[in-house]
C-alpha cells in the first residue's frame, strides 16, 4: 500500500493492495443477481462491533460514550440514492481505517478471486461468506462509499475514510459527536431498489432477522424483538426456526432436526440447538464443524464456544444463553473453565449434552428415516466419540448403528443383535471388510452362517477406530471372526475333504514355498465350507483394528505374517492338491496361491495395488482355456 502526502483538507490518500483491487474489480464487474447481501454484511460488521465494545465496557472502563444503547440504524433517501448504515458499536480511528478497510488476508483474497474467476458454482454471497471479503460487498451496488467513525478510545479523533472502489481511498478527519460508525453508500444507478425502505426491510427479515441488536428504519425496529430462543417453544413457528438456522449458518438446506431448551432452574439456559442435514456444506467445507454462539445477557461472550458439548458433537450449530454465566469473565476464562466460569460451563455442558443425546434418541424412536440420515452423515463421530471418551460411552452406544449379514440394508443397535443372539453365545462377532459386497463374501463368514450367527460388518474407516478402544458391549466381548480359534457355539457337520494328507501336504508346501514371509504357516482349516481358503489372524497381534486404519491411509506397517488355511472338503483346493502331487513344478499353483492370497486382502480392503493382479489373471484364463503361448 503506497500513501500520498497530506491535501489541504488533511486528507491522506492511499492505494488498496493489490489483492484488494482484484476482489473489488470483481465485485463491481459481476451480474450477481444476490446483490443483496452487501447490507448482510454491513450489519454484521455492525453487530460485531457492538459485540466488541460491551466486551470493552466489560473490562476497560475508559469508553468513550457508555450510555448509548446498542443499536443499527438504517436511512435511506431515494433522490440522493444513498443508504446509510449507523452504529453504536466500537469505531475505527484513522490507523484502523487505513489497516482494516485497505487490506484482506491475503490467502483469502487469492482463493476469493480463484473461486470468482473460475465462475464456480456457489452463489457470491457464500463466496463472502467463505472469504471475509465482507465490507468490500458494498461495491457491487455503490460507486462510492463513505465511512465516518468515532472510536471508543476516549482520546482518538473522529475519522473518514472515503473510496469510489477503483485502486484508492482516502482517510482523514471528520466529525461525529458519538462513539460508533456511519457507512453512506451513494447506490449505482442500478441499485436503486436499495433506496426503498420496503426493500430494504425484506432484506433484513431475510438475512438479519435475529441479529441480537435493534435494527431501526423510519424510527421503527425491523428484526426480531425478542431472540427466539428467549421464548418459549411453543411460541416458535417450525420456519422460524428454519429461518434462524439458515441465517446462522448460511446452509441452504433446513436442519435435520432442532432441540430447543428454555428453563430457570437448575440453571437458567435458554438454547436452540440444531443438527444440520448434512455434513459437508459448501465447497470450502468451511462449515465442517458447527458453532455455537454463547450469550449471557444479551452480551454475545464467545463466536465459537467449544466447550459446551463433548467434542463428538462438534457438528452441532446453535445458540446457547445463560445469565448465570458471570459477566466479568473474560471469554479466555469461559473458554478454559477458569475464573469462577468453569462450575457453570459445566452444567451447561451436563444439560445439554443429556438433552441432545435425548433429542437423538428420540429421533431413531419416531423418526427411523431423519435418523438414518443422521447416522449415515454424523456416524463418524458418534464413533470417534465411543473410541475416546469414556465419560459419555454408554449414551453413545446407544446411537451406535450397525449393519450386519442378516440386517440387509437395515442399521440395528447392539441391543437388538444381542437380542437376536442364538443360544448359547456369548460373544459379538464382527467382521471388517472393504464393503458390505466384499463383507458378505467373505470366508471367515462360512463357521458362523453354518451356526446362524448373526456378525456385524464393519466397513467404515472409522469402525477400526472405534474397535481400537471398544472391547466390550453390555458384558460381552466384541470378536473379529478373523481369528483362528473361534470358540462358537453348537456343532455342525463338517464335510469330509476329497484328497487325502499326501495331497494336501504337496499342496501345502508348494503354496507356503510361493508366498515365503508373507505366510506364517499354511493349514488345513477346520471351520471353511463353501470357501477354498483365508488368511487367519495371529491371536496375539494386538491393535490390528488401527494397524487396518494405518493400512488403509496408506503408511507402511509391520503387520506381521499370518496364516494361510486352506480348505481340503473345497473342489479348488482338492484339484489343484492333486496337481500338486502329481507334478510339483505344475506352473498353475503358485499362479494360484499369489492370486488366493490377493483375493484375501481385496476382500479385507487391504490390497495396495489391485492392478498388478491383471497380468495374472490373464494366465489363469490362459491356462484355463488351454491357450497356446
Ligand atoms: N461498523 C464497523 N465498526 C467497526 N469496525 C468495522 C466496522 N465495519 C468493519 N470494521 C472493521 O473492518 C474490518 C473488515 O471488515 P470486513 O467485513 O471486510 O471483514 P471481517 O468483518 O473481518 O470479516 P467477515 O465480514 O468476512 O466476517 C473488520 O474486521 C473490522 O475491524
Amino acid at each position: 500500500m503506497t500513501t500520498e502526502p497530506l491535501t489541504e483538507t488533511g486528507r491522506q490518500s492511499h492505494t488498496f493492495k493489490a489483492e484488494v483491487q482484484q476482489v473489488l474489480y470483481i465485485l463491481a464487474h459481476s451480474l450477481y443477481t444476490d446483490r443483496e447481501i452487501f447490507l448482510r454484511e454491513l450489519i454484521s460488521n455492525a453487530s460485531d462491533a457492538i459485540n466488541r465494545v460491551q466486551f470493552e465496557m466489560l473490562t476497560n472502563r475508559e469508553v468513550r460514550n457508555p450510555e448509548l444503547e446498542p443499536q443499527i440504524t438504517i436511512e435511506v433517501n431515494k433522490e440522493a440514492r444513498t443508504l446509510s448504515i449507523s452504529d453504536t458499536g466500537i469505531g475505527m480511528t484513522a490507523e484502523e481505517m487505513v489497516e482494516h478497510l485497505g487490506t484482506i488476508a491475503q490467502s483469502a483474497a487469492r482463493a476469493f478471486v480463484k473461486q470468482a474467476g473460475e465462475g464456480a458454482k456457489q452463489t457470491v454471497s457464500e463466496i463472502i461468506g467463505q472469504f471475509g471479503v465482507g465490507f468490500y460487498s458494498v461495491f457491487m451496488v455503490a460507486d462510492k462509499v463513505t465511512v465516518v467513525s468515532q472510536s471508543y478510545r476516549p482520546d482518538a479523533p473522529a475519522a473518514m475514510w472515503e473510496s469510489s472502489g477503483g485502486d484508492s481511498f482516502t482517510v482523514g478527519p471528520a466529525e461525529r459527536a458519538q462513539r460508533g460508525t456511519t457507512i453512506t453508500l451513494h447506490l449505482k444507478e442500478d441499485a436503486t431498489e436499495f433506496a426503498d425502505p420496503w426493500r430494504i426491510e425484506q432484506i433484513v427479515r431475510r438475512h438479519s432477522n435475529y441479529v441480537a441488536f435493534p435494527i431501526m428504519l423510519d424510527g421503527r425496529q425491523i428484526n426480531a424483538r425478542t431472540a427466539i430462543w428467549r421464548k418459549a417453544p411453543r411460541e416458535v413457528t417450525t420456519e422460524e426456526y428454519h429461518d434462524h438456522y439458515r441465517q446462522l449458518t448460511l446452509d441452504s438446506q433446513p436442519p435435520l432436526s432442532y432441540l430447543h431448551i428454555s428453563t430457570d432452574a437448575p440453571v437458567d439456559l435458554h438454547a436452540i440447538l440444531y443438527i444440520p442435514s448434512r455434513r459437508e456444506r459448501g465447497i470450502l467445507e468451511r462449515r465442517i464443524e458447527g458453532q455455537i454462539k454463547l450469550y449471557s445477557r444479551k452480551v454475545l461472550i464467545l463466536e465459537e464456544a467449544k466447550d459446551l458439548l463433548p467434542a463428538h458433537f462438534r457438528f452441532i450449530e446453535g445458540v446457547v444463553d445463560s445469565e448465570d454465566l458471570p459477566l466479568n469473565v473474560s471469554r479466555e476464562s469461559v473458554q478454559s473453565g477458569t475464573a469462577g466460569g468453569s462450575p457453570v460451563m459445566q452444567r451447561l455442558r451436563k444439560t445439554l449434552t443429556a438433552r441432545l443425546n435425548k433429542e437423538l434418541n428420540e429421533l431413531a424412536e419416531h423418526d427411523p428415516e431423519k435418523y438414518r440420515t443422521f447416522w449415515q452423515e454424523f456416524g463418524p463421530f458418534i464413533k470417534e466419540g465411543i473410541a475416546t471418551d469414556y465419560e459419555h460411552r454408554n449414551d453413545l452406544l446407544k446411537l451406535l448403528r450397525v449393519q450386519t449379514t442378516k440386517s440387509g440394508e437395515e442399521w440395528i443397535t447392539l441391543a437388538t443383535y444381542k437380542e437376536r443372539m442364538v443360544p448359547g453365545q456369548k460373544e459379538i462377532y464382527y467382521l471388517m471388510a472393504a464393503s458390505r459386497e466384499a463383507a458378505l463374501s467373505s470366508p471367515h463368514l462360512d463357521p458362523l452362517r453354518a451356526r446362524d450367527i448373526e456378525v456385524i460388518l464393519f466397513t467404515d474407516l472409522m469402525d477400526g477406530f472405534m474397535l481400537s478402544g471398544l472391547r466390550e458391549y453390555d458384558g460381552l466381548r466384541l470378536r473379529n471372526i478373523d481369528e483362528g480359534e473361534l470358540d462358537l457355539p453348537g456343532e455342525v457337520e463338517r464335510p469330509a475333504p476329497a484328497i487325502d494328507d499326501a495331497q494336501f501336504t504337496a499342496l501345502a508346501e508348494r503354496i507356503a514355498a510361493t508366498l515365503g514371509e508373507r505366510l506364517k504357516e499354511v493349514r488345513a482349516s477346520k471351520v471353511l465350507r463353501d470357501s477354498p481358503a483365508r488368511l487367519v489372524a495371529d491371536e496375539a497381534a494386538f491393535g490390528r483394528e488401527m494397524q487396518r486404519i494405518q493400512q488403509i491411509l496408506g503408511h507402511e506397517v509391520q503387520t506381521g505374517p499370518r496364516i494361510l488355511e486352506l480348505n481340503p472338503a473345497h473342489p479348488l483346493i482338492a484339484a489343484l492338491a492333486r496337481r500338486a502331487a502329481a507334478d510339483p513344478n505344475d506352473p498353475l499353483i503358485p499362479l494360484a496361491a499369489e492370486q488366493l492370497y490377493d483375493n484375501a486382502l481385496l476382500i479385507e480392503g487391504l490390497h495396495r495395488d489391485p492392478a498388478a493382479m491383471a497380468p495374472r489373471i490373464l494366465r489363469l484364463l490362459e491356462l484355463a482355456a488351454n491357450a497356446e503361448r
